[in-house]
């Protein structure tokens, strides 16, 4: 991550840029005319300079002829409206202990909050990104799940797994040219609104859309197998490695994992961790060579297509 916020400046020539962007045609070629799921995590949305610099991302994807579709979190920023609120936050197993009190936060937080900014600083690049959350149009259906804790299951309340995608919403919108920007909230089949974890939803959405990508942008340069000693960061991962290293994984990062085994089950074609913290991060990781961060890729008993 850099921590300079007055790096020197670099003179890049045109010609320079000319062959940078030369260098990117594969990826542009591989890519145009894909679907791409991009999760921004709450924890990733740290300063203005970096928030824009996605929402341009986002724009550039789209001017590429890829087709962007956002799926946020807002973790954070939950927490803080229900310390504001003072209602308790209490997390167990990677997940928020969602009452219902707690889920009429969190839903105002997540689509009236974050994800109206996100669709307004997309809109700042181009009049292309609309927002919904999983009730609209049927997008997802939840059911409710449990969380695990020291291997038992624990009761987290109105907290979610997605039983189902209906894709119709967000087809239409990429068929129109628009930046779908989803926030996580989804009614069960009886119409009960429940929380769903942002990374749960986004691995359901990019398998159920065909994505090739999805990209996990959060506050970490990536998967550690033993957290928190640097020196395990992982480049490469097969989903057989993930199911293995699940059960000793905690907090943020068993959501994340398990939606991204989700994803390359469903057949997305690999599912990257990078740090959201970097600027451009989305940019590195589908249009260039970058090896940052953690991919995760279907093994050989997946039905991914590596
Ligand atoms: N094995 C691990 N590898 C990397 N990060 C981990 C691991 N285990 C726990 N974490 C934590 O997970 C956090 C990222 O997840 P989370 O806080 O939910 O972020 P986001 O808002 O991006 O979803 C990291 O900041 C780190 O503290
Ligand atoms: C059930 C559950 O944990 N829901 C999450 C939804 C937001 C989220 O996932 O945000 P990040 O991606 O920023 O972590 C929550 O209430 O915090």
């Amino acid at each position: 991550m850099s921590t300079d916020p007055n790096p020197p400046a670099v003179t890049v020539t045109p010609l320079q840029k000319a062959a940078v962007l030369a260098e990117s045609l594969p990826s542009l070629a591989a890519l145009h005319g894909r679907r791409v799921v991009v999760k921004y995590g709450g924890n990733a949305m740290v300063d203005d300079q970096l928030k824009r610099a996605f929402a341009a991302d986002m724009v550039l994807l789209r001017a590429c002829g890829i087709h962007p579709v956002v799926v946020h979190g807002g973790g954070p920023q939950i927490s803080a409206m229900l310390k504001r609120l003072g209602l308790d936050g209490e997390f167990r197993g990677g997940f928020r202990v969602t009452t219902p009190e707690v889920m009429d936060v969190a839903r105002m937080v997540l689509f009236g909050q974050v994800g109206r900014e996100l669709v307004g600083l997309i809109n700042a690049f181009g009049p292309y990104a609309v927002g919904l959350t999983g009730e609209d149009a049927k997008l997802l259906t939840a059911t409710r799940r449990t969380a695990v804790v020291d291997g038992e299951p624990v009761d987290i309340g109105l907290v979610g797994d997605i039983a189902a995608v209906n894709t119709s919403a967000v087809d239409d919108l990429i068929g129109a040219g628009r930046i779908p920007v989803i926030s996580t909230i989804a009614p069960d089949v009886d119409g009960v609104v429940h929380n769903i974890n942002a990374d749960t939803a986004a691995g359901a959405v990019a398998a159920a859309l065909g994505a090739e990508h999805l990209v996990m942008l959060t506050d970490v340069e990536g998967l550690y197998t033993d957290w928190p000693d640097r020196g395990s960061l992982v480049s490469e991962i097969d989903a057989d490695g993930v199911a293995e290293l699940l059960p000793r994984l905690d907090a943020g990062m068993i959501p994340k994992m398990e939606a991204c085994l989700r994803a390359v089950e469903g057949g997305v074609r690999a599912a990257h961790v990078i740090d959201g913290r970097e600027p451009h991060a989305v940019l590195a990781a589908l249009l260039t060579e970058s090896t940052a961060g953690t991919t995760v890729i279907a093994g050989d008993s997946g039905k991914g297509q590596a």
